[in-house]
């Protein structure tokens, strides 16, 4: 099947011409042919994420055609606009992918708002609403190594595609043959008939003035002198961060000259994602060199951040997203409610598996948390709740620990440009106050508990992995661990049991520890891993790092 597939690819008159020495150069190989033909890229609430290259199991111009004409069924019986937003970052053929795509909505008479140059996801969320689209598309691949690209897709909210929607475009794809079933005509023609538009300068601006309304203290950056160490990261985040920083008055910014400019190689730091060291540590040298008060850096598709802070010994020290999201969760209520801001009844959403350090911070504020399943989707679909009872303005704000924030409800995915301004005016207010971000994060801890919050993860690589991680949860449910490193488990929690949490069918399994820790088991819905998440208390960091590496001991032997 995948060799028959293999040769109608062979011998078709491909435009793509990058992609015919690739064809060439595996001939004869079945490994080769069988990894690119046996499969295809699957599509699902996320949408598309793959290796760039030849084949139907691969990221190129075909299978994004394949996929938009998909796409484009479904938004054909949706009525409204019949207008669709794209928006792509930085990475290689991300800018080819978008016009491909634009040029297949337009073949099907679908209008298309496209930005005329690389915009984040927050900006396509942002599009999405603004023109009363059916759905977004942005060509990324998130923070994945730049062999990737992929596509995510948006519903006529801006959140990410819902189930049942990815299911129709999935079921559409299957339809569509490859390589000649999508309609398509090119993406000038498109343009010269009327039916492809630019974003407009009012979109992009009401872009900036959404984010930028939602500063808790005004004006305040304008004389507090912060000095910033902004990395991109290669980015699509360079224009409209330090777009909304200048306009906020944070002006003495350095960025990181090797990640300044887009650039799809990321030669500087091979997995571009802000969660690791390796991605800030550019930022990081050059924070010590110039001094800097704080650094951050945001992924190629700019949804989320990750920043290192000074601390008042001179040194510097990352700061993970939990601790962000509870230091921005702080701010913002402690902020607002000073400047008689806070709505009344204000809810703020976070996943389960971030820290529950959050809720204590919230009920200190009178703050309604919600928790929600991992997926910034949820987090948007709390808004579209708050939204529909005429109440979005109780949302305040929503993260994961996964570094993804949110301090509106403008767009409804997250928003690595917000939470840059977030975060630098927080650390200017503790700056001009005498104080650091480091020193707040100190007090949170002394007045709610030594909290420590780790993730690990176990992967599962290959055709293998899937099985492997399925019979790993299995296991786990049907002989459900009794203690775990010595700890007694005073109460599991499985999520697919959905009458005992509330939530959607998930497949999680949290377990209560008799120290009052949390272990969280749950394979990841976007890399082939297992995660495990520990919440560990101590009198001090030790002792909670301690209690932490006794727990993942213990797990460590059922994860092998
Ligand atoms: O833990 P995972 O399933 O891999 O997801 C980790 C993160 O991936 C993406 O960034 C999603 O948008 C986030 O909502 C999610 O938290």
């Amino acid at each position: 099947m995948y060799q028959k597939e293999y040769e109608r690819w062979l011998n078709t008159d491909l435009e793509d011409a990058d992609l015919r020495p690739e064809l060439a150069g595996i001939e004869g190989n079945d490994d080769e042919i069988k990894e690119r033909f046996a499969l295809a890229l699957k599509f699902g609430t996320a949408g598309l994420r793959g290796v760039l290259g030849a084949g139907t199991n691969r990221m190129n111009i075909y299978v994004v055609r394949q996929a938009t004409q998909g796409l484009a069924n479904w938004v054909k019986t949706q009525g409204g606009s019949q207008t669709v937003a794209i928006s792509y970052d930085s990475r290689l053929k991300s800018d080819v992918f978008a016009k491909t795509a634009a040029g297949v909505l337009a073949a099907n008479d679908i209008q298309v708002r496209i930005y005329d140059a690389l915009m984040p996801v927050p900006a396509l969320s942002f599009a999405t609403r603004y023109y009363k689209c059916n759905a977004g598309v942005m060509v990324t691949a998130s923070h994945n190594p730049a062999k990737y690209n992929g596509y995510k897709a948006y519903g006529p909210d801006g959140c990410q595609l819902t189930d049942d929607a990815a299911a129709v475009v999935y079921e559409e794809i299957q339809k569509t043959d490859v390589l000649t079933g999508a309609k398509y005509m090119s993406f000038a023609e498109g343009v010269e008939k009327g039916l492809i538009h630019f974003v407009g300068d009012d979109c992009k601006k009401a872009l900036y003035d959404a984010i930028e309304s939602r500063q808790v203290r005004p004006g305040l950056c304008k004389t507090a002198g912060l000095k910033l160490v902004y990395s991109p990261l290669n980015g699509s985040g360079l224009v409209p961060v330090t777009q909304v920083l200048k306009d906020i008055g944070v002006t003495d910014i350095t960025i990181v000259p090797e990640q300044e400019y887009p650039n799809g190689y990321f030669t500087t730091c091979s997995y571009p994602n802000p969660e690791i060291f390796e991605a800030l540590e550019l930022g990081l040298n050059l924070a010590k060199e110039k001094g800097a008060d704080l650094m951050l850096a945001t992924d190629p598709d700019a949804d989320r951040v990750g920043i290192a802070m000074k601390c008042p010994d001179g040194s510097y020290e990352l700061v993970s997203g939990n601790e962000v999201g509870v230091l921005l969760l702080d701010y913002i209520c402690a902020g607002r409610i000073e400047k008689g801001t806070m709505p009344e009844n204000p809810v703020a959403v976070k996943s389960i598996v971030s820290t529950p350090l959050a809720d204590a911070v919230a009920k200190h504020y009178d703050v309604e948390l919600r928790n929600v399943l991992t997926g910034f989707k949820w987090i948007g679909d709390q808004i579209a709740k708050l939204e529909a009872d005429g109440e979005v303005d109780r949302f305040i704000f929503g993260f994961e620990e996964s570094y993804g924030y949110l301090a509106g409800p403008y767009v409804r995915d997250k928003d690595a440009v917000i939470g840059s301004m977030l975060i630098c005016e927080m650390a200017a207010y503790y700056r001009s106050i005498g104080s650091s971000l480091k020193q707040r994060m100190e007090e949170i801890y002394s007045e709610y508990g030594r909290y420590l919050n780790k993730v690990d993860s176990f992967e599962f690589p290959g055709l293998t992995g899937m099985d492997k991680m399925a019979s790993i949860m299995q296991g786990l449910r049907d002989n459900p661990p009794t203690e775990i490193g010595g700890v007694k488990v005073v109460k599991a929690t499985d999520y697919k049991k959905t009458e005992e949490t509330g939530l959607p069918a998930a497949n999680v399994l949290i377990y209560s520890m008799e120290d009052g820790a949390t272990v969280i088991v749950r394979p990841s819905g976007t890399e082939p891993k297992i995660k495990t998440y520990f919440t560990t208390l101590g009198k001090d960091l030790a002792e909670a790092q301690a209690k932490k590496d006794q727990l993942a001991e213990g797990l460590k032997p059922i994860l092998a």
